[in-house]
């Protein structure tokens, strides 16, 4: 049975998750993917970076509260992330991208994929700057580099809403995406509906592992934004930069409003929508919408997300599942990595399994 080996850059909540679904889960997935996964590298700004070739023991760092973790001392530890020297000189076969989404520039999360792809590594990565910045620059990249670069969980955690469209809706034509796009926005409006505090939704959003580092980013809008551009750039063949994409979060609708709205059968929603035009162009907008409780997108509560595709063929086309979560992100993780071995099954390096080789040649 073949293996990979990870580096896991950025050790927050998804990539703890992840390491815990390798840690316990391990064997399970060997038995049934065909290969198994063993991390020799964690980096993390806080905790510093820890190497052993030999494979890391996970059970002990997982042990420890996140806010407690520090990897110097410990052999093959230092106090320093070192990305650029792990991500570019440990024999690692993917690098796992999870720390903090910038929405400005993407950076330091772009370099680290860039690193990762010019050494020759495949990437997965659950960070929505790279891919919403620089996609297209990083594709080709890998592409030149024969390796992949995957990022299933940079919109709808581990829902997966690309690759459905990607695989599944050969021969539509998409003309256009409208969808709720951020956990957090959507958690915290069913909240405030519910007469919790701003303040108090959002501390618990982060609690519960929905919110980004800054929550800024999903209470402004940005966030949305960027998944915008990613399924605009993915599905109608756009190239968005971040300012043709109108903004508007969620900041100025007051609890007032939710509940009044919600007295006359209304539901404020953070909605991210894109429509392709018939001379191609590609308008696309994040703004706050009061819909009617009969709309689609009005049942989706929590950090459930949900995208509805409009098709040539079969009209409106939904998806919805987990938008944001720990567990559910690490997940997309995984579906990255099968990916991966499904697209390089055949190479000498791979792993092989007559179920993933098969799924290959369809
Ligand atoms: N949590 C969720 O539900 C989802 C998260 N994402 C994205 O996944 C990524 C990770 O999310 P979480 O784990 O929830 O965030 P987190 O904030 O819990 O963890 C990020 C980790 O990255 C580390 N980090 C930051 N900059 C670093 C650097 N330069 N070098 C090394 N480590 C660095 C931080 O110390 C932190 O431990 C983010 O980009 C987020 O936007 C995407 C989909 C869903
Ligand atoms: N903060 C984001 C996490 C997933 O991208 C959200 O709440 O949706």
């Amino acid at each position: 049975m073949g293996r990979y080996d990870l580096a896991l850059i950025g050790f927050g909540g998804v990539n703890r998750a992840l390491a815990e679904l390798i840690s316990q889960s391990g064997e399970r997935l060997a038995k049934e993917l065909g290969f198994a996964l063993r991390v020799v590298a964690i980096t993390d700004l806080r905790a510093g970076s820890l190497v052993d070739t030999d494979g890391i023991d996970l059970a002990p760092l997982l042990a420890a509260e996140s806010g407690e973790l520090s990897f110097a001392g410990l052999a093959g530890g230092s106090a320093d992330p070192r990305n650029e020297w792990v991500i570019r000189e440990v024999p690692a076969d993917i690098v796992v991208e999870a720390t903090f989404t910038n929405p400005t520039d993407g950076e330091p999360a772009l370099s680290h994929v860039r690193w990762a792809l010019e050494s020759g590594k495949h990437v997965c990565t659950t960070n929505k700057g790279p891919v919403a910045l620089a996609g297209r620059a990083l594709k080709q990249l890998a592409a030149a580099r024969g390796v992949s670069f995957e990022y299933e969980g940079s919109v709808l955690s581990g829902t997966p809403i690309l690759r459905t469209a990607e695989r599944l809706f050969g021969g539509l034509e998409i003309t256009g995406v409208q969808g709720i796009m951020n956990g957090t926005s959507n958690y915290i409006l069913g909240r405030l509906e519910e007469g919790v505090e701003l303040s108090a939704a959002i501390a618990e959003a982060q609690e519960l592992g929905y919110a980004e580092a800054d929550p800024t980013a999903d209470i402004e809008g940005h966030d949305v934004q960027l998944k915008v551009m990613i399924l605009a750039n993915e599905v109608l063949g756009a190239d968005l930069r971040r300012e043709d994409v109108f903004c508007e979060g969620i900041s100025a609708i007051t609890p007032h409003e939710v509940r009044d709205a919600a007295s006359k059968g209304l539901r404020w929603k953070l909605v991210g929508s894109a429509t392709r035009h018939e001379d191609g162009s590609v308008d696309a907008r994040v703004a706050p919408l009061a819909l009617p409780a009969q709309h689609p997108l009005a049942g989706i509560f929590g950090p459930v997300n949900a995208v509805a595709f409009h098709t040539d063929l079969l009209g409106t086309v939904t998806v919805s599942g987990p938008g944001a979560g720990r567990t559910e992100t690490a997940y997309a993780l995984l579906s990255d990595i099968i990916a991966i071995h499904q697209r390089h099954a055949d190479d000498d390096t791979a792993p092989t399994h007559p179920v993933l080789q098969e799924a290959h040649r369809v």
